[in-house]
């Protein structure tokens, strides 16, 4: 799936546009941090070698100032967190262990240990021309701060994918609205929605589209010039209703799979339409959101350039018994409880109550025997 499309393009935003995006291009440190050697507490600016004292106070050192000159043999500045050590001092005697009295200083505690204690020295954190942040690397709140601290105001970064919402059936009606008969609230497009709401992406919920071959064919075409993903639920699979493949086809798209041995999602396929990658979702909700976590949100990180799109499995000890699988992988939602994972009672694919009450999908490979409480499994987070 990810080899049908490359990042889109690129652009240049400001940090905050930026946050959620992957950087498009290794970037580089404009300014040396810190620039001079500073201070990383409040008290004196003293000479090593002169512990315990006593000396002369001559000045003072700010944040954002400093002292106007070097310290001569037996002098000391006041001196505080951030400020710049004057030239002559190479340690910091924090005010907790200096008795001052007017002029003169002295050591009171114990005092710094070694040369250099409490002093951040010259590109400490980074110099100038370092690579802070590697190319299809996430630009988190720490990467954001470190590119502001760099002298970045603005990044190039992967434009956000436009993602169109399509829900297919019968006997959806919108959240909120009456039920009568079979009918039952569309929870699919919500959930797809919450889910991209927090990932760097603009959504458009093209709402519900009838079991209807031209309707979902025109939905399609429709929504493949405004979008690069298209994501459907439901119609997915072999019914006589089941139309979304036979309308992507009417529709000029060239399918590239479909059908995946896992459990939840067996009915997923990917298909190219125009420039739109389309993801067609089964619509039993907790299939819907299982397909959505493993191929929509890593399309997406793909399509924004990131160099680590997959999802990452970790270990974790049942709580719980799991049966056999069979031809297909499967994906049973679980609870984290104090480092161990407690299978959730109600693995359907129908069945929301336990897929909220789920933080993590258990990954289980197909044909595996029963897996005992006490054994390691793999796991992928839901947060
Ligand atoms: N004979 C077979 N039948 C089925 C197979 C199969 O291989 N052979 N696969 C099953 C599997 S696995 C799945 S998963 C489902 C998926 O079917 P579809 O993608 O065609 O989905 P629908 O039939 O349209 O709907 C299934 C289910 O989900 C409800 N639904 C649909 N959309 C929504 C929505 N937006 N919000 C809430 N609920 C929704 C729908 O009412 C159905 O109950 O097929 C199996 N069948
Ligand atoms: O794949 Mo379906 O999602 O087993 O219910």
């Amino acid at each position: 799936m990810l080899a049908l499309a490359s990042p889109l393009p690129v652009e240049q935003v400001s940090l905050i546009e930026a946050v959620g995006r992957y950087a498009a291009e290794p970037i580089l440190a404009r300014r040396t941090q810190p620039a001079l050697p500073l201070s990383a507490m409040d008290g004196y600016a003293i000479r090593f070698a002169e512990r315990p004292g006593p000396w002369t106070v001559i000045g003072e050192s700010a944040a954002g100032g400093g002292l106007n000159r070097a310290l001569a043999p037996g002098e000391t500045a006041r001196i505080f967190t951030g400020a710049p050590v004057p030239e002559g001092a190479d340690a910091i005697l924090i005010q907790e262990e200096a008795t001052r009295d007017g002029d003169r200083l002295t050591m009171s505690g114990e005092g710094p240990k070694a040369v250099g204690e409490f002093v951040r020295p010259v590109g400490g954190d980074f110099a100038e021309g370092a690579a802070l942040i590697a190319a299809g690397a996430p630009l988190n709140p720490a990467a954001i701060a470190l590119a502001a601290s760099g002298g970045h105001a603005t990044l190039p970064v992967h434009r956000r994918p436009r993602v169109a919402i399509l829900s297919t059936g019968d006997e959806l009606v919108a959240p909120g609205e009456p039920t009568p008969g079979s009918l039952l609230p569309a929870s699919n497009g919500p959930m797809l929605a919450a889910l991209l709401s927090a990932l760097a992406c603009a959504v458009a919920d093209h709402g519900i589209v009838r079991d209807d071959l031209a309707a979902i064919r025109e939905a399609f075409a429709k929504a493949a010039e405004t979008s690069d993903i298209i994501v459907t639920t439901g119609g997915a699979s072999v019914g006589d209703h089941d139309l979304v493949l036979p309308a992507l086809k009417a529709a000029g798209a060239t399918i590239d799979f479909w059908k995946v041995a896992m459990k939840p999602g067996k009915p997923v396929m990917i298909a190219r339409l125009g420039n739109a990658i389309v993801l067609g979702l089964p619509g039993n909700p907790v299939s819907a959101f299982v397909t959505a976590t493993l191929f929509l949100k890593p399309l997406i990180a793909h399509l924004l350039g990131s160099a680590d799109p997959l999802p990452r499995a970790f270990a974790g000890t049942l709580a719980g018994p799991l049966p056999a699988t069979g031809v297909r992988a499967e994906y049973p939602r679980a609870r984290l409880i104090d480092g161990r994972v407690h299978p959730l009672i109600g693995q359907d694919s129908a069945g929301l109550s336990a897929l909220a009450a789920a933080d993590h999908l258990v990954v289980r490979p197909a044909h595996a025997p029963p897996a005992l409480v006490g054994e390691q499994v793999e796991l992928l987070s839901l947060a």
